[in-house]
This record gives C-alpha cells, sequence and structure tokens, in this order.
C-alpha cells in the first residue's frame, strides 16, 4: 500500500511534507510520512488512538520539529514563528484562562493577533456566533461545560480568520446539532478558499471531508476521497473501509 499520495492538479500547494519522521526515545511515532495539502481542501486525519495524527498536528504547526523530513507551509520551512498568524489552531486539550470571562480570553488571543478595536469586537461577535455561545461571553471560563470550553476555543482558533485551521478533534463534547452547525460552517469556510486540516474518530465527520489520510502506527497507509477509499477497499462505510485499510484498534 501506498505510504504517500501526492497531489496534482493547478491548485496552490498550502502545506508540503515530504518524508517526515518522529521519534521519542527509542520509538519511532511517524515514519516517513509524505503528504501535500491544496488551497481550499479539507482535508481529515483518521487513525487509531496512539496512531501519530497529534505528532503530526504539532509538527505541522510548528509547536514541534521533525527529526527527519520536510515540512513547508505557504512554501516556508517549519517551524517557522512569522507563519503563526497564518493558521488557526485548535489543540486537543483546551487552552484558556479559567478566571477570565469567554469575552476577555477572546480579546487576549485577539491581540496576539493584532487584531483591535471594532475590528476585534465584530470578530468576536462572528467566532461566537458560530458556536452558538454569544449569550455566554461574560460568563467565566471556569464556569462553562467541557463541551462550551470546546466550542470556545474553535471561536479563538478562528478570530483571527486564519488561512490555515488546524483542528485537533474539534467536535468532542458537542453535541449532534451543535456539531452539525459546526461542520455547516467549517464546509462554508472551505468553500470560501480555507484550508481546513482535522483529526477525528467520528467516521461521518470523516465522510463529509475531501480527503481522508489514514494513519496507522506512524504511517500513512492511503490518502484518497472517501468514495475512492470505500472503493479501494470494497466496502460501503468509512468505518469498514478503515479498518480493511489497516485502521483497526490501535494501543
Ligand atoms: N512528547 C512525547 N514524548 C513521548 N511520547 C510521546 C510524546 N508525544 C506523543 N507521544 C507518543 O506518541 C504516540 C502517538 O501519540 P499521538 O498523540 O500523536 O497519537 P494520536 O493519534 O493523536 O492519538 P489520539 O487519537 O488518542 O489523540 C503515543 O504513543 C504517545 O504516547
Amino acid at each position: 500500500m501506498a505510504t504517500s499520495v501526492k497531489v496534482s492538479g493547478a491548485s496552490e500547494t498550502v502545506l508540503a511534507i515530504d518524508s517526515v519522521t518522529r521519534a521519542f526515545g527509542s520509538r519511532t511515532i511517524l515514519n516517513g510520512i509524505s503528504l501535500d495539502v491544496r488551497k481550499g481542501e479539507l482535508l481529515g486525519l483518521l487513525g487509531p488512538s496512539g496512531s501519530g495524527k497529534t505528532t503530526l498536528i504539532k509538527l505541522i504547526t510548528g509547536i514541534d520539529r521533525a527529526d527527519r523530513g520536510d515540512i513547508r507551509l505557504f512554501g516556508e520551512r517549519m517551524p517557522k514563528l512569522a507563519m503563526l498568524n497564518r493558521i488557526g489552531y485548535m489543540a486537543q486539550s483546551d487552552a484558556l484562562y479559567n478566571e477570565l470571562s469567554a469575552k476577555q480570553n477572546l480579546q487576549f488571543f485577539g491581540k496576539l493577533y493584532d487584531l483591535n478595536g471594532a475590528r476585534l469586537e465584530s470578530r468576536i461577535q462572528a467566532a461566537m456566533s458560530m458556536v452558538d455561545l454569544l449569550n455566554h461571553l461574560d460568563k467565566p471560563v471556569a464556569a462553562y461545560s467541557g463541551g462550551m470550553k470546546r466550542r470556545l476555543s474553535l471561536a479563538i482558533a478562528l478570530l483571527h480568520e486564519p488561512e490555515l485551521l488546524i483542528l485537533d478533534e474539534p467536535t468532542v463534547g458537542i453535541d449532534p446539532v451543535l456539531r452539525l452547525a459546526i461542520w455547516q460552517e467549517l464546509l462554508a469556510m472551505r468553500d470560501k478558499g480555507t484550508t481546513i486540516i482535522l483529526t477525528t474518530h467520528v467516521m461521518d465527520e470523516a465522510d463529509r471531508c475531501d480527503r481522508i489520510g489514514l494513519i496507522r502506527e506512524g504511517r500513512l497507509t492511503a490518502v484518497d476521497t472517501p468514495e475512492a477509499l470505500k472503493r479501494m477497499s470494497g466496502k460501503a462505510t468509512i468505518e469498514e473501509a478503515f479498518i480493511a485499510l489497516g485502521g483497526g484498534a490501535g494501543q
């Protein structure tokens, strides 16, 4: 099975990952990952727990550095601090100030991205509307539920209208109705040209991605459209295709 899939076509390449390897101690966590992502593409990373999805995302954002191989974001070799303004990153665990209100959190992160005044205010309204938290702007984050914190983290990632959104399990703990609404917003952003990379364990979410990258034990075992993955595996659903293509239980 192919360990890398290169995308051809006229669209601009936003992210180019070439033969990336990352080890922690004697354990190789990512092994020879190559992948290109185009502008306006929604790519889902799917893999068992511990397969290396978050590790790969940290390399893409520049939080961590590959041992071997090359990652280029907007043509620049990562890690590079100046790229941060162009990325919106939502980590798996929420990085929020609990003692501050949601609005104060948004103002703090907005200022890091050089948002101020009326522009900051209108972006706060738009991002909090998207995650249905407008009525909870002044509440301290300590009084938020787990799902509300996820939604606030998503609003923060969207705040500065980044060209590339990187979301690590964005809909965990979010109820199905709001999850659907958030997906509609993500697809609308994608349609306007935002590139989105997300990890998920939810199969119907994977099915909505333009392409899915299947990760198994640190290797990219397949990258293709949901339809092609189903066809390739001879299975009717992404869940079955995922298992057939080597995505069974991890650690
Ligand atoms: N800083 C680190 N030091 C040592 N081991 C690490 C470190 N970060 C990750 N690992 C290990 O790398 C492996 C892959 O972890 P990673 O978080 O990338 O998996 P994942 O696919 O995102 O899993 P999940 O779906 O459960 O979030 C795990 O075995 C993890 O324990």
